[in-house]
């Protein structure tokens, strides 16, 4: 299905009703100097979309000298051959993601290699101005309520498959804000972020210098097309205290035999995971994974023709 774009061109800097200055502009860096230049542009309406539809994207994100300081201490991060091959879990093993590499911010030798980024975890600016305007995600404030991943897609095919940064219990992430440094990204690039709203259009954010898109974790499924240039972004997210509460998890487990997140994961097809993971360790343990999952769900009595039906819905956003 063909999504809407959201490329330079025709997603101009985000306009809404503004909040007092301190708000409007919370300062992300510690630095005084740098305070005036650097900020996230989080207005009403920006809060607003996120709540109203569980994502937003804003344009000039972080100021133009801010974005080019972070995006400087990545390359030189990634020139040196020090950013760690991006692992991940599945069951009892670890596989590499291709292509991708991530600095975890809550190492202290990235802190020391990345003095920049550590100063965005241990900044609360974002996460009190979201706990501001949208206080029902009951954000949690403080350096270890929230995690930082600065990213090297090393372009390739590098991409990432459908999925959810909270998919249960016990993950508390509540809102992902990913942000990208690409200065030249052009279309043809690839890489691009696709959201995928239930039952909705599909969205896609092109991963220009400066953007971030915010999204409910628990909520936005979403993937990473393959990347054909480098590409830079972080990501931080905010826990909440109030997160995979009984009443939204327990709801489909008694009534449906499954989770709300992996009836949205079934209507996805497997080629988001094959193109990510093709040819590399654990992608035939991970598809057979899929294909049971899928299938068991599907000759369920209730639950197979109720993703029927929400397919064809689907088919015709
Ligand atoms: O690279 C991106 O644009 C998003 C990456 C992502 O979805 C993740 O790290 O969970
Ligand atoms: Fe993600």
């Amino acid at each position: 299905m063909a999504g809407e774009l959201l490329d330079q061109g025709r997603l101009g800097p985000s306009v809404g009703s503004e909040l007092p200055l301190p708000l409007r502009r919370p300062c992300l860096m510690k630095a005084d100097d740098k305070c005036s230049a650097a900020g996230s542009i989080l207005t009403e309406a920006d809060a607003q979309q996120l709540r109203d539809t569980g994502f937003v994207v804003i344009d000039g994100f972080l100021s133009d000298s801010l974005a080019a300081t972070l995006r400087s201490e990545a390359v030189e991060l990634a020139t040196a051959g020090r950013m760690p091959q991006h692992r991940f879990q599945f069951g009892a093993s670890q596989f590499a993601k291709p292509h991708i590499f991530e600095a975890d911010l809550h190492d202290e030798v990235m802190q020391e290699a990345l003095p920049e980024f550590a100063n965005l975890l241990f900044d609360d600016s974002l996460a009190k101005c979201l706990e501001l305007l949208l206080p029902d995600l009951g954000l949690e404030i403080g350096p270890r309520t929230k995690s930082l991943k600065l990213q090297r897609n090393c372009g390739r095919g590098g991409c990432f498959p459908a999925h959810y940064d909270n998919a249960g219990r016990p993950s508390r992430r509540a809102v992902t804000c990913v942000v990208y440094l690409n200065p030249d990204w052009r279309q043809g690039d690839g890489g691009e972020l696709v959201l995928h709203p239930f039952l909705r259009k599909e969205v896609v954010v092109a991963p220009a210098m400066g953007r971030a898109a915010l999204f409910r974790s628990d909520r936005i499924l979403h993937s990473v097309r393959p990347a054909v240039a480098e590409r830079f972004c972080f990501t931080i997210w905010l826990d909440s205290s109030d997160i995979n509460r009984d009443s939204d998890c327990n709801l489909t487990a008694k009534h449906l035999s499954t989770d709300p997140l992996s009836v949205a994961s079934l209507m996805q097809s497997p080629a988001s995971l094959i193109a990510c993971m093709e040819g590399a360790e654990g992608c035939e343990e991970m598809l057979q994974e899929h294909r049971q999952h899928v299938q068991s769900q599907q000759t369920h009595p209730q639950l197979g023709p109720f993703i029927k039906h929400l397919r064809h819905l689907k088919s015709e956003t």
